[in-house]
């Protein structure tokens, strides 16, 4: 009846995402994203954590739809996501990989596919390149149509954030404990700017002492790249210093042995909650694997949009259509 019709279209199920979105419309899609990857990972290896962050910020604000991608219009007094602060350190080499791969897409089929779909794959791509788990990756999200860095800063998680924060944001997002501590291994590979861990290192929380949370070795170290007052700002460090650049399971060793180098890092071994979970991550790289696969594919389907009254398919992803 005309009741039964309404509450069908009125609660329609989540939208969702399928691994073969593009089979009939885009089959090589994939191949064109990984031969564009490849190449970027060979001549810039930082091009991998660089993309997979991107991929976590474009997700945590306005969902998964390519938000991140677009340059704020000249002459406009709103900022776009990407210039917000909690942005700037986003690395070129991941909007580049996005920009080319898409470039290659719209040669082949002119269109079809969403930059937000490409950010998922080109981000897969990296983490398996870097040595981490190959999984399938879901596709139908669709571009979104709202920019904003005002947007930004209670969604992006920051590096002096407690368990409690961390949960409370992780959770907003549709994601659990153990979801912010599987996809906290993220930080295996990549680096950080001296500001993110500088108050860890001279004064921590007012006792003019280090954190007695890091390794006194990786503290001096830190000291020597890092000085407390007036250092050179692009001066970082890696977050995994056992194996910067291998997507491994590492980082939850070093937490172990007080070598995380954020303090959201190290939060995740000293609170009870956390710490069973990063010991056995630790001991156990295939079931990291796993289930940092699965919770790419969770993160990777927060807010996703679908059809033109919420989203756009964009020509150029740094551009809204
Ligand atoms: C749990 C809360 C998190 C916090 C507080 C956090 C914070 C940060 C900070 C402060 C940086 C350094 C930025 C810089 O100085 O340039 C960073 C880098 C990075 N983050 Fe996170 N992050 C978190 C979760 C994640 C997640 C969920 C992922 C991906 C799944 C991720 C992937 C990365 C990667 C790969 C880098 C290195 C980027 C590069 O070297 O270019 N992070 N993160
Ligand atoms: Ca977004
Ligand atoms: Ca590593």
């Amino acid at each position: 009846s005309h009741c039964a019709a309404k509450a069908t279209s009125s609660t329609r199920p989540p939208r969702q995402l399928s691994v073969d979105y593009y089979a009939r419309k885009c089959p090589q899609l994939e191949q064109l994203v990984g031969s564009v990857t490849s190449q970027q990972f060979r001549e810039a290896p930082v091009s991998g954590p660089a993309t997979i962050r991107l991929f976590f910020h474009d997700c945590f604000v306005e969902g998964c739809d390519a938000s991140i991608l677009i340059s704020t219009n000249p002459g406009s007094k709103e900022l776009a996501e990407k210039d917000a602060e909690d942005n700037k350190d986003l690395r070129v080499e991941g909007f580049q990989t996005i920009s080319k791969a898409k470039d290659l897409v719209e040669r082949k089929c002119p269109g079809i596919v969403s930059c937000a779909d490409i950010l998922a794959i080109a981000a897969r791509d990296y983490v398996h390149l870097a040595g981490g788990p190959y999984y399938q990756v879901k596709k139908g999200r669709w571009d979104g149509k709202i920019s904003m860095a005002s947007r930004v800063p209670y969604n992006i998680p920051r590096a002096n954030f407690t368990i409690d924060q961390l949960l409370k944001l992780f959770n907003s997002k549709g994601l659990t404990l153990e979801d912010l501590v599987v996809l906290s291994g993220a930080h295996t590979f990549g680096f950080a700017h001296c500001k993110q861990f500088v108050s860890r290192l001279y004064n921590y929380r007012g006792t003019k002492q280090p954190d007695p949370g890091m390794d006194p070795r990786l503290q001096k170290a830190l000291t020597m790249s890092c000085p407390q007052f007036g250092g050179n700002s692009d001066i970082i460090a890696p977050f995994d210093v056992t194996t910067p650049f291998l997507f491994d399971h590492a980082y939850y060793g070093n937490l172990e042995a007080k070598l995380g180098l954020l303090a959201s890092d190290q939060a995740l071994f000293s609170d009870p909650r956390t710490k069973p979970l990063v010991l056995q991550l630790g001991q156990d790289k295939k079931r990291f694997f796993q289930a940092f696969s699965i919770a790419m594919e969770k993160m990777g389907s927060i807010g996703v949009k679908r059809g033109r009254r919420h989203g756009e398919t964009r020509r150029v992803c740094s551009m809204h259509t």
